[in-house]
């Protein structure tokens, strides 16, 4: 299970599985690693989630650290345990099932990789969920421009209004003439967004097409705020940084039938210049590449009759929806047993 707790509560298991009141006075944990402790902040009755802050015994400074993935909600009180020295494993109190463990990443790779990103000198953490196939796993869905990824997404928002939420990514691209601010994209200038990128808003963004886009953290987290499975439409760069950060998706890569056909679907829709539509169809051949043998995707659809690819896109989420279904039976009649497994193997 790797590291004892380092610095927490005298028998933490057995004072929390007994469902006694946690003794720190102000809810909150502090774990040494280092010269470097990292205070986990409980409900105040104020904060809508956990808190992190970071003592530099080396500095003799409090650090505020930049804190990326979705922060856990407030809770009751928590319990906190070094694992490996490169994560702290945070056990909720009275938390659902689904939301009773989170790692804060503090030296993992995707964490050093951030650090990197900001400079080397600014102190990042991560946060990342401990129970696998809850049913908020976002769906990431790619293929190249005009193949009918918005087409489909639509489909199933329409059919699905209280299951799926689009995630709404930011761009600097300009508007098309239907499209909404807010709700088909943020659309933001460059210099915006690229200082947002910095401050660690975006859980991914890549340079598509001549244009900036990403995901913001937010995005994601209002879907899942509401109760939704987020859907993201973004390109195989953007699916390959998804699939190296803490986040846990489904990828699906939506292929097109020939590239004439690719062709003509991207002039029927009459959405972009002659220019434009040539610059797509040149990236779709290195897109369709590295999304076929890249080996990141977990599913692969034609996207031939439309009909058809949209009934085995809702196979593949209703298959998925089975094994979450499983899951939660598994926990709720092995409960404890099953939660014990997850903390010795994740
Ligand atoms: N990495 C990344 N790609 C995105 C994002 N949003 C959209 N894209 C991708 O950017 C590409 C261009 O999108 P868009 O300009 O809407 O054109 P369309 O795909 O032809 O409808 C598509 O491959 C999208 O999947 C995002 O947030 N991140
Ligand atoms: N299976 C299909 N057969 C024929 N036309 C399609 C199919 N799927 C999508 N389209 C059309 O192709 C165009 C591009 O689709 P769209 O959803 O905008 O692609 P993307 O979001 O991948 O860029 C749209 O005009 C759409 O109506």
């Amino acid at each position: 299970m790797g590291e004892a707790p380092a610095f927490c509560y005298e028998n933490p298991l057995k004072e929390f599985a007994n469902g006694n009141t946690l003794k720190s006075k102000s809810a909150e944990t502090a774990i040494v690693t280092g010269s470097k402790k990292y205070v986990i902040e409980g409900s105040d009755g104020k904060s809508t989630s956990l808190g992190v802050r970071i003592y530099d015994e080396s500095t003799a400074q409090w650090v505020h650290p930049v804190v990326l993935g979705t922060k856990p909600r407030a809770c009751k009180g928590h319990l906190a345990v070094l694992l490996n020295e490169d994560r702290i494993l945070i056990i909720k109190k009275g938390a659902s099932p689904d939301d009773c463990l989170w790692f804060l990443e503090l030296d993992t790779q995707y964490v050093r990789d951030q650090k990197t990103m900001h400079g080397g000198n600014t102190e990042v953490v991560a946060w990342s969920k401990g129970v696998r196939g809850d049913a908020e796993m976002p769906i990431v869905i790619s293929g190249p421009s005009g193949v009918g990824k918005g087409t489909l997404i639509n489909k199933l928002m329409k059919e699905y209004p209280s299951m799926f939420g689009f995630s709404v990514s930011h761009t600097t691209r300009a508007p098309r003439v239907k499209e909404e601010d807010g709700v088909h994209y943020h659309f933001t200038e460059k210099s915006v967004m690229e200082k947002e990128i910095k401050d660690g808003k975006f859980l991914e963004y890549a340079s598509v097409h001549g244009n900036l886009y990403g995901t913001s953290i937010e995005a994601v987290e209002v879907v899942a705020d509401e109760g939704k499975r987020c859907i993201l439409d973004i390109d195989v760069q953007g699916a390959r940084s998804v699939r190296q950060s803490p986040v846990e998706a489904i990828f699906i890569f939506i292929r097109p039938p020939s590239m004439e056909e690719l062709e003509r679907r991207l002039r029927a829709r009459g959405t972009e210049t002659e220019a434009q539509i040539s610059k797509r169809l040149r990236n779709a051949e290195a897109e369709l590449e590295q999304g076929i043998s890249s080996g990141l995707f977990d599913h692969i659809l034609y996207n031939d009759e439309l009909e058809d690819c949209y009934q085995r896109l809702k196979v593949i989420l209703l298959f998925l929806c089975l094994i979450i279904i499983f899951q939660l039976c598994h926990v709720y009649f092995f409960g404890s047993v099953k939660l014990m497994n997850n903390l010795v193997t994740v």
